[in-house]
């Protein structure tokens, strides 16, 4: 057995905390060989639901289980943390508008972000799930002081999964068969699911799905409104996928990506791809035999790719002018 990696969780009592907690434990995330051990940040609203998932993580009885830790104190939370995956934010609320959730959930990436540098292990690597996730990586990025930018990501592989499923349902294949898919930009509705360099079984998707008013209209706003449609449909916004896109993403960041291929996720840009230097955008990542990850170089991005991409970089821009006063 290695010894145990930790694991520190924000919004642990959360919807996708109760999906996210179990498969940690259960090793879908590092492997069937790797004990973890979880560190469990709540408010103290939270605190008393997040007991009640600890006793039913207790009656899992899971072998890689090392150890829990439930606090609302960010110092212990984070204290030798391998791995940061912030989920806790606050919901937009009715009559709230965009910049004050920026504002209100900037607070918290501030300190969280404070605390990661002053408490976690040198390895440390942040996801950030919590909306408006792009922007709220950038905060803690910039309020961690000595830890280095390529350690921050913000979730978008649950967004790649769904644009492989709509794209497998309608060319008739199965998910496994769509490769090379890569969301750009901010995890929003600006987001461009980028069809015309994706695959299936090897060809470009336009040779298979030869409706291109489809990929160019319908294909891209179910992806963007699918968050939408499920909180429609189920009452409640999406969980258990969302946890499975963390899981996912550890994973593909942690396991070299297949030869050719790539996956989405936002990191700190380089001006690759036109995408100002230092904004948290979602790009092609892939990841070498010694765990090491880049932006893909040479994707070519047509005409229509283009304005997609500048459309959402755009809005992360808005975004950052929004908090600047808290980027340090
Ligand atoms: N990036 C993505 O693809 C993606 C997908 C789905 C959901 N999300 C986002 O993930 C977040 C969590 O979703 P959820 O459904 O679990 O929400 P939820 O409201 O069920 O749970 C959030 C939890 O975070 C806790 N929390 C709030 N502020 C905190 C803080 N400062 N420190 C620690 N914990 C805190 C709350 O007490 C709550 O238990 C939301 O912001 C949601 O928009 C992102």
């Amino acid at each position: 057995m290695n010894p145990p990696i930790t694991v520190s969780i924000t919004g642990a009592a959360g919807q996708i905390g109760y999906a996210l907690l179990f498969r940690i434990a259960s090793g879908a995330m590092f492997g069937p060989d790797q004990p973890v051990n979880l560190r469990l940040i709540e408010i103290e609203p939270g605190m008393k639901a997040l007991q009640g998932v600890i006793m039913e993580l207790d009656d899992c009885a899971f072998p890689l289980l090392n150890d829990i830790v439930a606090t609302s104190d960010l110092d212990e939370g984070f204290k030798g943390a391998n791995w940061a995956l912030l989920v806790g934010s606050v919901p937009r609320k009715a009559g709230m508008e965009r910049a004050d959730l920026l504002n209100i959930n900037g607070q918290i990436f501030t300190g969280q972000g404070k605390a990661i540098a002053a408490n976690a292990a040198d390895d440390v690597r942040v996801l950030v799930v919590g909306n408006p996730c792009n922007t709220n990586a950038l905060i803690a990025m910039n309020n961690a002081e000595g830890v280095p930018n390529d350690r921050f990501f913000a979730m978008t592989r649950l967004d790649e999964n769904r644009a492989k499923s709509q794209l497998a349902a309608k060319a008739g294949v199965h998910n496994r068969d769509v490769s090379n898919m890569c969301i750009w930009g901010n995890h929003s509705a600006t987001q461009y699911p980028d069809f015309t360099n994706a695959k299936i079984n090897g060809q470009p998707v336009s040779e298979v799905i030869t409706d291109s008013g489809w990929l160019q209209g319908e294909f891209i706003s179910t992806v963007q409104q699918r968050g939408a449609a499920i909180i429609a449909a189920r009452g409640a916004s999406s969980a258990a996928s969302a946890a499975n896109g963390v899981v996912d993403t550890v994973r593909s960041l942690t396991t070299p990506t297949a030869a050719g291929d790539w996956t989405s996720v936002a990191v700190c840009s380089d001006g690759s791809y036109g995408i100002d230097a230092g904004l948290i955008a979602s790009m092609p990542i892939r990841v070498d035999a010694e765990g090491r990850w880049d932006i893909v170089p040479g994707v070519e991005l047509d005409e229509f790719s283009r304005a997609k991409v500048d459309a959402s970089v755009q809005e992360l821009r808005d975004e950052r002018e929004a908090v600047v006063s808290l980027l340090g």
